[in-house]
């Protein structure tokens, strides 16, 4: 298991997490809502250990550094200027020093023009590679910022059906999204990040009650301006 334990994160006087604690379990995807600025990258970041400078604890309960076992999908993925999506795929296996595989196979499916340069690729297909480059590495856990924002339609289909093999095989997955429906369709608990602390968390079994839930804090606070407005 990933546990993060009263994580606290600052940046400067501006406290963005006070108090987070959260779970991901093997075979288990895990969605993680908040809304924007709410501090999700950041505790993915911390999580990864892309953030230093915080309190509270994050391990991998197997004893292992959390990065070792766990791949992460950034919000915005970077490539290298004038590197093949072919050339960044090797990088990352040789990076972790993992042997180069075939990627045909996985290619067939996201169908990414391997031999152009990634840096010139459309967010999309940024996105799709920097997926692939996960999926040919078969990490025990895998954290994704957004990982359908942007992709096709086509790509978001089969991105959940992806994730749902991958859960299905043991992968612990910890995902965020602004789409509802991708989240609640593919995952079987939902966290929900407030005011730096995770707020609530849901079951699958009470997904309905986190819909009615988001639904009536915004008729409450902001379809009420609105009405002031419009
Ligand atoms: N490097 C940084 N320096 C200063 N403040 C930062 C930094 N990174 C993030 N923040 C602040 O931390 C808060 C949380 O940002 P974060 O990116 O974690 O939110 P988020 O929930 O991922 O948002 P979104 O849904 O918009 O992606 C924001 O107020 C942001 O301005």
């Amino acid at each position: 298991m990933l546990e993060i334990r009263n994580l606290r994160k600052a940046y400067g006087s501006h406290i963005v997490l006070h108090d987070a604690s959260l779970t991901l379990r093997p075979g288990t995807i895990h969605g993680l809502v908040g809304a924007n600025g709410a501090g999700k990258t950041t505790l993915i970041n911390c999580l990864y250990g892309l953030e230093s400078d915080f309190s509270g604890t994050i391990r991998d309960t197997a004893g292992s550094a959390v990065r070792e076992r766990t791949g992460l999908l950034p919000y915005e993925p970077y490539f290298y200027p004038r590197l093949t999506g072919r050339e960044y795929l090797e990088f990352c296996l040789q990076a972790r020093g993992r042997p180069v595989v075939d990627f045909t196979g996985w290619n067939q499916l996201l169908e990414l023009p391997l031999d152009q340069f990634a840096d010139e690729y459309s967010a999309g297909m940024r996105k799709k590679l920097a997926l692939l480059a996960l999926l040919v590495q078969q990490f025990n856990y895998l954290i994704l910022d957004e990982p359908f924002n942007g992709l096709d339609l086509e790509a978001n289909l089969l991105l959940k059906e992806i994730l749902k093999r991958l859960r299905d095989r043991g992968t612990g997955i910890l995902l965020t999204s602004h789409i509802l429906g991708a989240l609640t369709e593919t995952s079987d608990e939902i966290s929900v990040l407030v005011g730096g602390r995770v707020q609530r968390h849901y079951t699958a079994a009470e997904f309905g009650t986190l819909e009615n839930d988001l639904l009536d804090s915004l008729h409450r606070e902001k379809l009420g301006l609105l009405k002031k407005l419009l």
